[in-house]
């Protein structure tokens, strides 16, 4: 089983360097693909209520045996549920589903600004962590802007901030945004979804010079950068691949090299006009 480093998030909550994304990850193969992931070493679940799977991600957490504070679950408010009383049901429905007392890590999953919900969101989110029924509280594709507004009008800045993140969209100025506010930057997709990165030519040679595979070299990237990449992947051999990236370093040049990729986002993921409900 591998180790995975952690690292404090800025509520005091440890938070590992790594985690395990559940996207597709769905009925009893799903189950299992999870709990093979907890056993190969992952601490940190990603789901989200647009997932349909935290039935699958509670049921893991119960058949690995672990003591339930070893693992960080991690689910997401949908745009549907934006508003103060929504956001409480929704966190309420989650944990029905999820089987489990308390969310580890509760995210808004898009900001949706043209629906404008998200500070009520943000203020439930506030009140579910005081208590109790959540442990620390951030959201995913926010920009800084919509962070400061979260600050300014509420008192209270997330702890995670979970982006698009990949070799392609190396996020800088949102990154040392983040370092200046305390706050831990998640990167999703970090493969680039396997899409035609993994076969870069700057990848594929420090792969073979360092003896590790593509995807080592990009998830160490992401470890280098300070992100907590979060790869998914439902093949138990590929899920131990991936987080076996704490035993070599890449050096500042080979980062700034692999960084030297980006070419801006991949998706339809621009937090200012994307809309997830
Ligand atoms: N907050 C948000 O808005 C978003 C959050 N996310 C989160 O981020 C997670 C990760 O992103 P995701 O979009 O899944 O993409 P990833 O970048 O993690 O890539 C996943 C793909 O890579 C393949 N793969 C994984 N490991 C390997 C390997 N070692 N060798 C070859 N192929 C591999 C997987 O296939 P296989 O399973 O067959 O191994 C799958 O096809 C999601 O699961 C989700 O939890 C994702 C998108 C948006
Ligand atoms: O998988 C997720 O969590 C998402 O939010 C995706 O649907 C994401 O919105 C996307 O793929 C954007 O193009």
């Amino acid at each position: 089983m591998i180790s995975i480093p952690t690292v404090t998030l800025a509520d005091g909550v440890s938070f590992p360097q790594l985690g395990f994304g559940t996207y597709g990850l769905r009925g009893a193969d799903g189950t299992d693909a999870i709990v093979s992931a907890i056993q190969a070493g992952y601490r940190l679940l990603d789901s989200a209520v647009n997932y349909e799977n935290e039935s699958e991600v509670g049921e893991a957490v119960r058949r690995s045996g672990l003591d339930r504070d070893e693992l960080i679950v991690t689910t997401k408010i949908p745009g549907r549920d934006h508003g103060y009383d929504e956001a409480r049901r929704s966190a309420r429905e989650s944990l029905d589903r999820l089987g489990l007392e308390r969310i580890d890590l509760h995210l808004i999953h898009w900001p949706n600004p043209s629906v404008d919900k998200y500070v009520d969101t943000w203020r439930a989110m506030i009140d579910l962590r005081s208590e109790g029924l959540v442990r620390s509280i951030g959201v995913s594709n926010f920009t800084e802007a919509m962070l400061d507004r979260l600050q300014a009008e509420t008192g209270v800045m997330p702890v995670v901030n979970q982006v698009e993140l990949h070799p392609y969209f190396p996020q800088g100025a949102l990154r040392a945004y983040h370092e200046e506010h305390g706050i831990r930057t998640e990167s999703w997709s970090p493969l680039a979804r396997r899409s035609e990165l993994l076969n870069e030519q700057v990848i594929t040679d420090l792969a073979a010079e360092l003896g590790v595979s593509p995807t080592q070299v990009v998830l160490r990237w992401h470890v280098q950068l300070g992100s907590t990449p979060i790869p998914k992947s439902g093949h138990a051999g590929r899920q131990r691949e991936n987080a076996d990236v704490f035993a070599f370093a890449l050096t500042n040049e080979q980062v700034a090299a692999i960084s030297a990729l980006e070419r801006g986002r991949l998706w339809d993921g621009d937090p200012t006009t994307h809309e997830e409900m």
